[in-house]
């Protein structure tokens, strides 16, 4: 499917994105677990949160509501999963998986797990790994890591892990896993990743503290079901808000938009860059803090991107690219080799196809180095089935000549379905 982008002058109006996908499919995942009703309002029925309500319907849970936007979850509590009679399917999804195999590893039977062609390329050795020492047993390519995977859960045992890597997604597995053991498990990450599944635990009943970096699950907890509201995904709101950042004139206000710290990296960097982006009506919903937030266009400079900020904005680098290409001066993002292991290698598919939009950019191990100031030029670009690629490329062809076709635009619905409405309704055509 393609996306044809005709350049437009400005943006105008107020929107809500979808629900946050990784609140989305914590809230499916815990509300299984959870004794009693969960019901989520606002959920995001993207595909990869699809993906997921699909492996827990598979193992026996009962999910209502898949026609609305709220979602009712039938609870089964810490023991009440059952072996799904089929592989289990991640899709596209990342979290999906990894999250998943957590709560696999607790459970007394057998499983299979597989993803389309592009999550068979993902790592999966930094959660079967810890997963492993926990008691669970895996088979699987490449010393198990590479989907398809075959899961042995059993009786863990809780222990501290130190991730080599700042992953929310390594994290949640291993705290989903310690969900099952008794005592204490910790997870110590490098610099901190977001911290949804931290919050919705407690949320639900259990114990978990947080010390510095390191994260602190009493095993066993009783979780309790009760309504969750997503708040919308910054990740999605981002391409709004690099749109009518870049575009003079533009002035939009995205209602509702999530803005956990450990996710709100892209309102530090436009700050930097100087654009205008202000928070209002700061409000906080079921322990997540949600806000409106309004962007007016107009001119940015170059920036860094670099340490701690890098998990607090990993999802957001390819549009931030966009935003760098439109800044007078340099832009250098570094630390952030975990591009490469994405739905696509971020780094060289951001660097091939902003370039083609004729970009200046410098591949980098871990990262990027763009030459801003240089006016962009509509072309033929590509997603590589990377969601994040393909509405990146279109925020890029908003600004340019001409007119832009995005090449693979049937990724989009992975993270945000109505993402091309969004864009007509604050005046593209
Ligand atoms: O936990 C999550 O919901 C996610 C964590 C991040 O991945 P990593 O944990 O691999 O960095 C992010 O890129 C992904 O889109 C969602
Ligand atoms: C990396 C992403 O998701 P996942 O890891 O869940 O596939 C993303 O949404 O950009």
């Amino acid at each position: 499917m393609e996306l044809i982008i005709n350049p437009v002058k400005k943006l105008r109006g107020e929107i809500s994105v979808p629900g946050d996908k990784s609140i989305s499919h914590r809230a499916v995942m815990l509300g299984a677990l959870a004794q009693g009703t969960t019901e989520v309002e606002n959920f995001l029925m993207g595909e990869d949160c699809l993906a997921t309500v699909g492996c827990f319907k598979a193992m026996g849970v009962k999910i209502a509501g898949l026609d609305g936007e709220k979602l009712t979850i039938e609870g089964v509590g810490l023991e009440g999963l059952k072996e799904s009679a089929d592989i289990l399917d991640a899709g596209n999804s990342g979290t999906t998986t990894r999250l998943l195999l957590g709560i696999l590893a607790g459970q007394p039977f057998s499983s299979i797990l597989t993803g389309d062609d592009s999550l068979k390329g993902r790592p999966m050795a930094r959660v079967t790994k810890p997963l492993t020492e926990m008691g669970a047993k895996f088979i699987g390519r490449d010393n198990n890591n590479l989907l398809p995977l075959a899961v042995r859960g059993g009786k863990l045992k809780a222990i501290e892990f130190y991730s080599q890597v700042a992953s929310a997604q390594v994290k949640s597995a291993v705290l989903l896993a310690g969900l099952f053991a008794e005592g204490e498990t910790s997870v110590t990450e490098p610099t901190v990743s977001r911290d949804h599944t931290e919050r919705m635990l407690k949320a639900l009943g259990a114990e978990v503290v947080r010390e510095g970096t390191t994260v602190k699950l009493k095993g066993r907890p009783e979780l309790k079901g009760r309504k969750i509201q997503v708040p919308g995904d910054i990740s999605s709101a981002a391409f709004l808000i690099v749109a009518a950042a870049i575009l003079p004139g533009s002035d939009i206000i995205i209602k509702g938009v999530g803005i956990n710290p450990t996710r709100d990296g892209i309102l530090d960097v436009m700050n930097n860059m100087g654009a205008r982006v202000e928070i209002q009506n700061f409000r906080e919903q079921n322990g997540e803090p949600v806000a409106d937030v309004r962007v007016q266009g107009g001119s940015l400079q170059g920036t860094e991107i670099s340490g701690s900020l890098i998990p607090r904005l990993i999802d957001e680098i390819p549009v931030l690219a966009v935003a760098a290409a439109c800044a007078k001066g340099t832009t250098i993002i570094k630390d952030a080799a975990e591009l490469k292991v994405k739905e696509s290698n971020r780094i060289a598919v951001v660097a091939r196809e902003l370039g083609k939009f004729g970009v200046k950019i410098e591949e980098r191990s871990d990262g990027m180095i763009i030459e801003g100031g240089n006016s962009l030029k509509g072309c033929r670009c590509q997603s590589f089935g990377d969601h994040r690629i393909a509405m990146a490329a279109a925020v890029a062809g908003l600004v340019a000549e001409g007119q832009t076709i995005v090449e693979g635009a049937e990724a989009i619905p992975v993270s945000y379905p109505g993402f091309a409405d969004a864009l007509k309704l604050l005046g593209v055509e």
